[in-house]
Formats: C-alpha cells, structure tokens, sequence
C-alpha cells in the first residue's frame, strides 16, 4: 500500500527523532535553563531548541504549510544569555545520518534566524489547509522531575489528524513491557531500552518502532490496544498532576467501573502511546476548571496514534475532539480515551459521575 502521506510521515518521523536528541543531552543536564511562562508553567532550553529544530525542518519540506507550535520567542529576544544556551544546542544538535540531516534542509543559520525560526509556530490555526501543531517537550514538569516526557508532532487538514508522531525517549522499546510510574528514572542507563517512537497516519494503522538517533529503525511494528474483557482487571492511566485531571472524579469513577487497581500516573502523551501498545487500558483527563482549554498539541498525535490502534477518543460530553477551532480544544471539554469496544461504558459512567446529561 502506497501511503497518502509518506513524505509527511517521514519527514515528521525524522524531525521529533532529531529534536529528542536535543531534548535528551538537557534531560541529562543539571541546569535545564528553566523559565516560568506568564501562566506560571515551565519552560525549557529543550523546549525552545526542540521547537527550532522541528519548525526549520517543516519549512524546509513543506514552506506553505502553518505550523501552530506551544513557545514563542518573546522572552529570549530581551534575555540573551538564555537565547545563547539554545542557540550552543540547536546548532550543535544532528542526526548522525547525513542522508536524513540533508532531507531535514540542515542546519538553522544564525542565532537571530533561530528566533524567527521558533515564532514561525504562531498560527492561529482552524479549519481550512495543512497546519503542523507541535508540542516540542509535552510533559515539561515530568521532564523537569526526571520522568516522562514526549516530543510531539502532528498535521491537521483541514481540522482533522492526518499524520501523528510522538517520540518518547523515556519510555521501554518493548511495546509489552508492563507500566511503571517511575520508568523515567530507570531510563538513564543508554542501553537501547528506552526511547520508542510512536506514529500514525489517518486510516492506515499505528505503529511503534525504537527511537534511534540516526535513520529511521527499521524495526517497526503494528500497534493496537488491548481489549479488555473484565473491568476489574484494567486500570487507568493519568497525569501525574493533579492540577491538570481530577483526580478525585476519577477515583469515584474507577470504582463505580469495578476497577480496584491504581491508576498509573505518567506525564505526556506517553499516556496515549501506553494504551495505543496495550501497555494500558484507559486515558482519563477530567477536568479541573470551567475555564482552562486543553491546548491542539497536547493532544493532536495521541489522538490519531489511538484510534488507528482500535480505540475511541471523544471528551466528557463524547464528542471526538475538534482539532478545527483556533489553538486550543474550545469545544471540549476534558479526554476519554479507550479501546472503542469499551468507551461508551466508561463514557457513561464518567457523565453519571460528573452529573452530565447524555
Ligand atoms: N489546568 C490544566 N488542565 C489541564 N492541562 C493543563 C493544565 N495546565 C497545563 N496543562 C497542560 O498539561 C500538559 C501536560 O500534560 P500531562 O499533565 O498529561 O503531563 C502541559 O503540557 P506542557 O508540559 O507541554 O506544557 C500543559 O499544556
Ligand atoms: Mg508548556
Ligand atoms: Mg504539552
Ligand atoms: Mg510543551
């Protein structure tokens, strides 16, 4: 079967692979240049250096296409000491293939052209055309504590997914390797254990390969979720904070479900990566406010990588997620995504709990 997106995927695939090289030499850095955003977040020079790397290869491939990114450069353009250490790592960061680095346009020219580089990521979005949405480190705060993070990549067109990939340096190869909150930690040792990439394209599967730091693996596999047939025996996976999923929602809808396990908290869309492999059963994301707007490139690529691995990804009220309004998920609220066979249970129970009216 010839893809309708093998350029897409591929130049997608290569992109987040180069810029998790960067992301890796800061998650193994003491100082990580962190600086606190206007909405009191997190962010990175992995973040700033990722989102560079990953736009400048967009451009090159496909220059009419908008990219809707999380950073801008505001702060680094008055803050030249930060703008440098990005700067030392985005032009010192390559793929150690030269036939990828070349198809990726090579380096970025200068400093300043970095900047211009990174607000390219400022699109407003919407429902006509192709537009990129990237999320250069998602899971700041677990890349911060040393856990899960992902780099994410994916095309809308015209609002729907086409192309998803994440890559997840600090989750297992092994697609059955069992969860654990605390596989960050074990990741330090390089032994090629670690680091997965996860991508889809719209009607064509899901897949999983080794995240490597050169050409693409070879060694790409199927991915789809694990059925499950008894409740009981199923568990849920969460953000590890509480400020981003109602945790105490959740604990009452898990036992109205017959589900006795603790939920497994992980940052990221390594969330959504978990279950698509049948590593996990069920992503939950409740909300914690009326007025926060869940962000496209929070969940762009795990939604498509999910339901190109049999499942069902809708919010609270069950509406799928609709990628075509603007930057952010305005008309949604909250995420359920499990195996299709079972969503509509837990959708259930999940509106019962939250008192919606179905
Ligand atoms: N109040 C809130 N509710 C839900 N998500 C939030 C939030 N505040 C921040 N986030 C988002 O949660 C993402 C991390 O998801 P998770 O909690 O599943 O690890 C963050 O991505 P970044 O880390 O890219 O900023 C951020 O966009
Ligand atoms: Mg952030
Ligand atoms: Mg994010
Ligand atoms: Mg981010």
């Amino acid at each position: 079967m010839t893809s309708n997106y093998a350029k897409e995927l591929e130049i997608a695939q290569l992109a987040v692979q180069r810029a998790a090289i960067l992301t890796k030499r800061v998650f193994h850095e003491k100082a990580k240049g962190t600086v606190s955003k206007d909405d009191k977040s997190p962010v990175t020079i992995g973040d700033f250096g990722a989102q560079a790397l990953i736009i400048s290869a967009l451009k090159a491939n496909f220059p009419q296409d908008e990219v809707v990114a999380e950073e801008e450069a505001a702060e680094l353009r008055t803050n030249s000491d930060l703008q440098s250490q990005i700067w030392e790592l985005v032009k010192s960061t390559q793929l150690n293939d030269t036939a990828a680095e070349t198809l990726l346009g090579g380096a970025i020219p200068s400093s300043e052209a970095m900047l211009d580089v990174i607000d390219q990521g400022n699109s407003k979005g919407g429902k006509t055309g192709r537009i990129w949405t990237i999320d250069p480190i998602d899971g700041t705060k677990g890349f911060l504590r040393g856990g899960q993070y992902a780099v994410c990549l994916a095309l809308l067109q015209d609002g729907d997914v086409k192309v998803g990939v994440l890559g997840c340096p600090n989750l297992p190869v092994d697609d059955s390797a069992p969860l654990s909150a605390d596989i960050g930690t074990n990741a330090k040792d390089d032994d090629g254990k670690f680091g997965v990439l996860f991508s889809a394209v719209q009607a064509e599967g899901a897949t999983s390969r080794p995240l490597t730091t050169g050409a693409l693996s070879r060694d790409s596999k199927k991915i789809s979720m694990k059925p499950i047939a008894d409740m009981s025996a199923a568990s849920f996976c969460e953000s590890v904070e509480a400020g981003h999923s109602n945790q105490s929602d959740s604990a009452k809808i898990a036992e109205k479900l017959g589900i006795t396990k603790h939920s497994v908290r992980m940052d990221s869309q390594a969330k959504y990566g978990s279950i698509a492999r049948g590593a996990g059963d069920i992503y939950l994301r409740l909300p914690t406010s009326k007025t926060y707007q869940e962000k496209i490139w929070d969940h762009a690529a795990g939604d498509l990588i999910v339901r190109e691995a049999g499942g069902q990804v809708t919010d609270t009220l069950g509406r799928r997620l609709d990628f075509s309004v603007g930057r952010t998920l305005a008309s949604n609220s909250g995420v359920i995504a499990a195996p299709a066979a079972v969503h509509g249970q837990v959708l259930a129970v999940v509106q019962e709990v939250l008192g919606i009216k179905a």
